[in-house]
């Protein structure tokens, strides 16, 4: 790490980014959550509201916060780590190895809202079918989940902090969640929602702004064929092991390729257990959840392929520059090269910019992950073990609390992480070795009316207990018997243990339920909450604008009429949904293939090193794809919800003058009023 007097930026900007941005959000939460109430009749006051957003988030807004919680501090760190390690391979295998989950996730959207459209979490589907063994089990793998990406969201963004600013890593640790709790507790998961929309497109302008920079104006750089005659000379001087020729320019990498299996293997499993992203499906309308997971999927892959191929490649290009100091592996493990390579390209500036894109990284991620664990601890702990009957007020009540335990909890384990030394880059590859034997038998409970119940149970459990043996064998088979962190991090030590966690799981479940198949009746799960006849469906009204629109016409003559839209009754239609299943079925396979197989194993096996033209068009690519992505999480959901906007806004102007006659009133209201 860098000397106290090395650091780039002075320690009060740490402060002044955690502290205040955090503060800066909870405010904007406050504001966001009152024009909400006001203007729009939806108030996270309800529990319904405050886990679901009432299941009614258009697509646009799903997939920006998809992005937005997908987007962890390893998304720009440890990527731009494998671009520094293995040169142009590291970037595609991080950005295609987490992208695919994303896509495939799409038809577990679609089956969540076939098989069990009014649960709350994943988990209550586990119980619902399998019973209670499988659901503490479960949660096991869950909770594992949440546990370990909150850690490494810490680890990451305590780490960046402190080497940009030398902030005291401890208390980065504990700032962080702390800012991040405050502002999910006020707003809940719509406002969490809106949150995310906003850090999306700081995110993709401070992304914009390194790219052109590097490959655009830089005097250091300013070219990708300086960038490539630089890439060049690194490996001239070092040349990269298991490269061809050495060369950073190559797909031809042998250890960018197992970072790339183990990648997979890894977001696998945070995705299919991680409440987070059924919950954006859950808060999903149905109709359109498909098309949010494909399009945040696809949206995705941009961050991590272009953010490390611009500030990863730019790390190794400057070697030799005054400004850009030599990493050391723990440093490179912490994920230091994009930091480092932001200060030496554009000095305070460029520093900042970091932090600051790092920071919106890490809340984002964070206010996903705490209320997520919210939702497991409220629902499968405290209503189903403890208070079944509880009312929306104690529900609503423990979601708060839940919300800053966790966030406590994420500050002890960045700070037990940080003092036995494990890094970001160490968890994130040790991740597929504890959670990846749960992957395949979450995906069939609730796809698979054939799954068999203690297959899948016990292939969680044996995969679990051959993925850790696995690794620890191979370990110290490798090591000459020396099992430590270091020994236990290479590449092929985790490599192991990801593919028994994964293989033992995936097979032992696949088999019995081949062999003694279930002949489940998904009636059970989509009776979970089912809201009864004489209840509405949720307790706010499920259609953002239409409704609401609706209801404010009949109490005022000069609202703004718009098309009526369908319920979500209508969209949970069968035949519909079966038809966005297979859809999703199909698109997110043939991707999947062209991401993990078309594009890049040809590259591999004809060992291609790119020339000034090639590494051009990769780049230029790049650009293509972030623009697109850029459109679709920060244009598209302003589109999609200008009804919305319009309503607001004209609240507003009758609130200003019109001396509060701006108030949403339901129609019950306005008659007795
Ligand atoms: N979310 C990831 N794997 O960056």
């Amino acid at each position: 790490m860098s000397s106290a007097n090395e650091h780039v930026l002075p320690q009060g900007a740490g402060y002044g980014v955690v502290v205040g941005i955090g503060l800066f959000f909870s405010a904007f939460m406050v504001v966001l959550t009152a024009v909400q109430a006001r203007y729009t009749g939806f108030s996270p006051k309800s529990s319904e509201e405050f886990n679901s957003a009432s299941r009614s988030v258009k697509p646009g807004l799903i997939a920006s916060g998809i992005v937005s919680a997908w987007t962890w501090a390893a998304t720009l760190l440890q990527s731009s780590a494998v671009a520094y390690k293995y040169g142009i391979s590291g970037p595609w295998w991080y950005g295609a190895g987490a992208t695919v989950q994303v896509l495939l996730f799409a038809q577990l959207a679609a089956k969540l809202k076939l098989n069990a459209p009014y649960a709350h979490t994943w988990l209550e589907i586990v119980a619902a079918r399998w019973g209670t063994v499988a659901h503490i089990v479960f949660m096991f793998f869950g909770l594992a989940t949440n546990i370990i990406v909150s850690s490494m969201l810490i680890l990451g963004g305590s780490a960046t902090v402190t080497d940009l600013t030398g902030m005291n890593t401890i208390a980065a640790c504990f700032l962080i969640p702390l800012g991040v709790a405050i502002y999910v507790v006020v707003g809940g998961m719509r406002a969490t929602l809106l949150c995310d929309y906003t850090h999306t497109a700081v995110l993709f302008a401070i992304i914009f702004v390194f790219v052109f920079t590097v490959y655009a104006t830089s005097p250091k750089i300013g070219s990708p064929a300086v960038m490539h005659s630089l890439l060049q000379a690194a490996s001239e001087a070092a040349p990269v092991a298991g490269n061809a020729h050495g060369s950073y320019v190559t797909m031809r990498s042998k250890n960018g390729l197992i970072f790339g299996v183990i990648n997979v293997i890894g977001n696998f499993a945070t995705v299919f257990q991680d409440q987070a992203y059924w919950q954006r499906a859950i808060a999903s309308r149905p109709a359109s959840c498909v098309k949010a997971y494909l399009l945040g999927g696809l949206a995705w892959f941009a961050i991590p392929f272009m953010f490390s191929t611009t500030l990863g490649l730019s790390a190794v290009a400057l070697r030799g520059d005054p400004a850009m100091r030599i990493l050391t592996p723990a440093e490179v493990s912490a994920g230091l090269p994009a930091p480092t390579a932001a200060a030496a390209l554009l000095g305070k500036s460029g520093a900042a910019a970091l932090l600051i894109v790092l920071f919106l990284a890490v809340t984002s991620a964070t206010s996903a992950e705490l209320i997520a664990v919210s939702s497991i601890l409220t629902y499968d702990i405290y209503k189903k073990y403890f208070n079944p009957k509880a009312t929306d007020g104690q529900i609503l009540r423990v979601s708060h609390a839940m919300v800053a335990l966790f966030a406590v909890l994420m500050g002890v384990l960045g700070t037990i992480f940080f003092y036995i030394g494990i890094s970001m880059g160490w968890l994130y590859e040790f991740m597929g070795v504890v959670l990846g034997s749960a992957v395949v038998p979450i995906a069939v409970c609730i796809c698979w009316k054939r799954a068999n119940k203690w297959g899948s149970i016990g292939g969680a459990v044996a995969g679990f207990c051959a993925g850790i043996t696995t690794w620890l064998i191979t370990t110290s088979a490798l090591n000459h018997g020396v099992v430590n962190v270091t020994t236990s991090g290479g590449d092929l030590e985790m490599l192991s243990g990801n593919l028994a966690s994964i293989g033992v799981g995936g097979i032992i479940t696949c088999v019995t339920s081949y062999f003694w198949p279930e002949n489940f009746d998904f009636d059970t799960t989509r009776a979970i909450n089912v809201p009864s006849q004489s209840e509405p469906a949720t307790e706010q009204p499920l259609d953002y604008t239409a409704d609401h629109e609706k209801k404010r016409h009949e109490v005022s003559s000069e609202t703004v009429s718009i098309a009526s839209e369908p319920t979500e009754e209508d969209e949970l239609d069968p035949a519909a949904l079966n038809k966005a299943f297979k859809f999703a079925a199909w698109s997110s396979i043939i991707l999947l293939v062209v991401m993990l197989l078309i594009i890049p194993l040809p590259l591999f096996f004809a060992q291609t090193i790119f020339g000034v033209g090639g590494l051009t068009a990769w780049v230029v690519i790049g650009m293509i794809w972030t623009f697109f992505s850029a459109f679709t999480v920060v244009v598209y959901p302003l589109w999609e919800s200008r009804s919305a906007l319009k309503l607001i806004t004209t609240g507003i102007i009758k609130d200003v003058f019109a001396k509060g006659g701006g108030k949403f009133i339901v129609a019950g209201e306005a008659s007795k009023a």
